[in-house]
């Protein structure tokens, strides 16, 4: 399983701020964001698999044009995975024909361009040798984040979360957890508002690292643009026990498992 980084900052700014998506192998994504937009449409039309972390624009900006881009050029639907809750929000605000077209009925409901399938934690979806199976997270709106297993080992990646303690539990019970992708959004001097938004803020983020049993290799991401330089410094400024295995994540990336 190969795994790459299509963008994996909190907002919007030149190539630089693309917001979050990962590609897995050529046809699976976690996350939709404006990274997405950056793929060819060779590569567009290869995704068949698509799993929400949640209902947040800069984890789906691309997606509504994602299906409507490869409709017409693909055979089979595209299968959209996230939690019960995030795919309600989705037919209730997103794909209700105010702003975008419900392509979960189109051309019928027979033969869709779009499934939509539940994914909650404690399952897991196979597809070939992966196997994905969602994490708890604590965010401002329902959020999951995903483990994926490989031949090698696995990648976790948090979603966006503030400080969640199920999501400490599952990720410490991931025998073979080679690689964690976690956010960071807001400087410690903006600890307000990573609170009232649910993210985590560096300060937040050590402590969530010292209560991690293993030793994977740590990625962090989401950083809000207008703070990049601040955030990574204070990132950086962890010196607990996983310090050497500390990283920020960048775009373009890749993690083989
Ligand atoms: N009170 C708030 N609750 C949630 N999000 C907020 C709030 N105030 C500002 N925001 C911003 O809205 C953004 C929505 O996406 P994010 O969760 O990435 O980050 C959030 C913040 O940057």
């Amino acid at each position: 399983m190969k795994i790459r980084v299509l963008g994996c900052s909190g907002g919007i700014g030149g190539k630089a701020n693309l917001t979050t998506s990962l590609l897995v192998d050529e046809d699976i994504l976690i996350d939709c964001g404006t990274g997405v937009g950056e793929l060819s449409l060779e590569a567009l039309m290869a995704i068949d698999h698509v799993f929400l972390t949640h209902s947040h624009l800069d984890h789906l900006a691309m997606l509504p044009m994602l299906i409507d881009t490869v409709a017409d050029l693909r055979s089979r639907p595209i299968t959209l995975y996230a939690s019960e809750d995030t795919l309600r929000i989705l037919r209730a605000h997103l794909f209700n024909w105010l702003i975008w077209p419900d392509f979960t009925a189109i051309p019928d409901r027979l033969h869709p361009l779009l499934r939509m399938q539940p994914v909650k934690v404690g399952e897991t979806v196979h597809l070939g040798e992966r196997a994905i199976s969602p994490v708890p997270a604590l965010h401002s709106v329902p959020s999951q984040g995903y483990a994926l297993r490989g031949r090698q080992g696995t990648l976790a990646f948090s979603g966006d979360t503030t400080v969640c303690d199920e999501q400490v539990a599952a990720l410490n019970a991931i025998e073979d957890l080679h690689y964690l992708l976690i956010e960071a959004a807001f400087p410690n001097a903006h600890q307000d508002l990573a609170h009232a938004a649910r993210h985590l803020s560096p300060s937040m983020l050590h402590r969530v690292l010292d209560r991690l049993n293993g030793s994977p290799e740590i990625f962090v991401t989401h950083f809000k643009p207008g703070h990049a330089d601040l955030l990574a410094r204070e990132v950086l400024a962890y010196d607990g026990r996983l310090r050497p295995h500390l990283h920020l994540l960048g775009n373009g990336q890749t993690f083989d498992l």
